[in-house]
């Protein structure tokens, strides 16, 4: 049975699929409307779905997208691992500024909705891992923003001192001097 796993950061939450492993492979049900309702709430309206792939060592984050344009995400890795990090930056949240971590992989399947105001990113674990998302957002080039990935206060063990970072994500401004745009 799909099974929901709360994280202690509000609305955060991990999916375990039900897979079916047979002698051809495996199948699993990534996403169905009826079940989400049933098991988690509120249908999240998703209107983007995205895809990477990233060697090993490749660092991506971390990301958001600013109100009106923020976004849900439910993120999985379809092959490879990952370490998955979601930052709260939900000012009147009790766990403001707290993040939460988790291995996802090709091999065990968990998803983690990461809900509107919080900062996503991950670093992956072996070559040619491919990462899949769904958005409750369109990309919005004008209102992406992001905070630095090693940054002092947000206090991120990710287990590596020199990972691959694009440009962009090399000169986030760090979390002390950070106004968060999410209520
Ligand atoms: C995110 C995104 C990027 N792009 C384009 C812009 C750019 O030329 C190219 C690569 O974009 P980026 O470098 O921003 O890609 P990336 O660093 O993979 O960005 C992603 O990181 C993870 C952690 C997230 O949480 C995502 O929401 C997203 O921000 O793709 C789109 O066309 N649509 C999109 O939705």
């Amino acid at each position: 049975m799909l099974k929901i796993i709360e994280t202690g950061i509000r609305d955060l939450i991990v999916i375990e699929a039900n897979v079916f492993g047979d002698e051809r492979g495996y199948f699993y049900e990534s996403f169905n409307e009826k079940v989400w309702k049933e098991k988690v709430g509120k249908l999240p309206n998703f209107v983007q779905d995205n895809e990477s792939m990233s060697n090993k060592g490749v660092l991506r984050g971390l990301h958001f997208q600013q109100p009106p344009f923020s976004q849900g995400k439910l993120v999985r890795v379809v092959q490879g691992s990952v370490l998955d990090v979601a930052v709260d930056l939900r000012k009147d949240s009790e766990t403001y500024g707290q993040h939460f971590k988790i291995k996802l992989s090709g091999e065990n399947k968990k998803q983690l909705f990461v809900p509107e105001g919080f900062a996503h990113g991950f670093l992956t674990l072996e070559n040619n891992t491919i990462f899949s998302y769904k958005c409750t957002n369109f990309y919005n080039k004008e209102s992406e923003g992001g905070l630095l990935w090693n940054d002092d206060d947000l206090g991120i063990d990710w287990g590596i001192n020199k990972p691959v970072l694009s440009e962009k994500d090399k000169f986030y401004k760090s979390f002390s001097t950070f106004v968060t745009p999410f209520v």
